[in-house]
C-alpha cells in the first residue's frame, strides 16, 4: 500500500537544537509534535542507522514518526587510495562519521578542537550529511530523504551553541554566523527537509 500523507508527526530526538532547527523549518507544513523516546541505535551505515531508528520509534510511539541522524564527515581522511570507486569512497566516509562524529567525540572534543582533527591535512573539506526517515507507523517501511551541504572545517568562530556550527565553514561563514533563516536555506538539514516537503506535497495531492 502507497503511503499517506500524515496530518500530524511525531519527531523523535533528544537533541533541543535539532528540534528547534525542523519546527522552524516545517512550520506552517505539518502539525510537528516532539517526544524523546530512548532509541538504540545500531552500527551501520548511515542511512541504516537512520532507517532502524525509525521502525524503532514508530514501534514505541504507534504513530507517524520522523527520525534523524547528522553527520560530519572528513575527506581527508579517507584520501588513500585516492583512486577508488565512488561507492567505496561513500560507504568509507561513511564509517568514519558514524564512528567518529557521535554525541560522545563532539563532548570531548568540543567545537573548539574540533579543527584539531584535521591538522595534519591539507584537505579540510567536509561534508555534513543529514538523513531523515518518515514511518507512518509499525509495520509500514520508513522512507529515507537526504541533504548533504559541502564545506570544510575552520578554527570555531561564533556562537558554540549547536553542536559543531561554529567549526563548519560554507561560502566564507560558519553556520554558527549565519543567520538561521540563511543556515536553513543551504544545511544538510534544510535539504533533507525540502525533500520531506515535496513527498508531502505529493502524498497529499494523491
Ligand atoms: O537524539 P538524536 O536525534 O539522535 O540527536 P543526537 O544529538 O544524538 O544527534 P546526532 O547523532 O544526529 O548528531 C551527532 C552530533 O552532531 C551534532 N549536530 C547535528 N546536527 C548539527 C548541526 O546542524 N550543526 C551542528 N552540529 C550538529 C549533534 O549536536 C551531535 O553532537
Ligand atoms: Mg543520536
Amino acid at each position: 500500500m502507497a503511503p499517506t500523507a500524515p496530518t500530524h508527526l511525531y519527531f523523535i530526538t533528544g537533541n533541543a537544537n535539532k528540534l528547534a532547527e525542523v519546527q522552524a523549518i516545517l512550520d506552517g507544513v505539518i502539525e510537528l509534535r516532539s517526544k524523546n523516546v530512548d532509541l538504540v541505535e545500531i552500527q551501520g551505515t548511515a542511512e541504516e542507522v537512520t532507517i532502524d531508528k525509525a521502525r524503532r520509534a514508530a514501534a514505541a510511539v504507534g504513530e507517524p514518526v520522523l527520525v534523524e541522524d547528522t553527520c560530519l564527515c572528513f575527506k581527508a581522511m579517507n584520501g588513500l587510495p585516492g583512486p577508488y570507486m565512488y561507492e567505496h569512497f561513500a560507504t568509507a566516509i561513511t564509517s568514519l562519521c558514524l564512528t567518529y562524529l557521535r554525541k560522545w567525540f563532539m563532548k570531548s572534543l568540543g567545537p573548539h578542537g574540533l579543527h584539531k582533527m584535521l591538522a595534519g591535512f591539507d584537505d579540510k573539506s567536509a561534508t555534513a550529511v543529514c538523513n531523515f526517515a518518515y514511518c507512518e507507523g509499525p509495520d509500514h517501511e520508513p522512507i529515507l530523504f537526504q541533504g548533504k551541504t559541502e564545506g570544510r572545517l575552520v578554527e570555531s568562530r561564533g556562537p558554540t551553541v549547536f553542536g559543531w556550527d561554529s567549526a563548519f565553514e560554507v561560502g566564507g561563514q560558519t553556520y554558527a554566523e549565519m543567520e538561521k533563516k540563511d543556515k536553513h536555506a543551504i544545511s544538510h538539514r534544510g535539504r533533507a527537509l525540502d525533500k520531506l516537503k515535496e513527498w508531502l506535497a505529493q502524498a497529499s495531492d494523491a
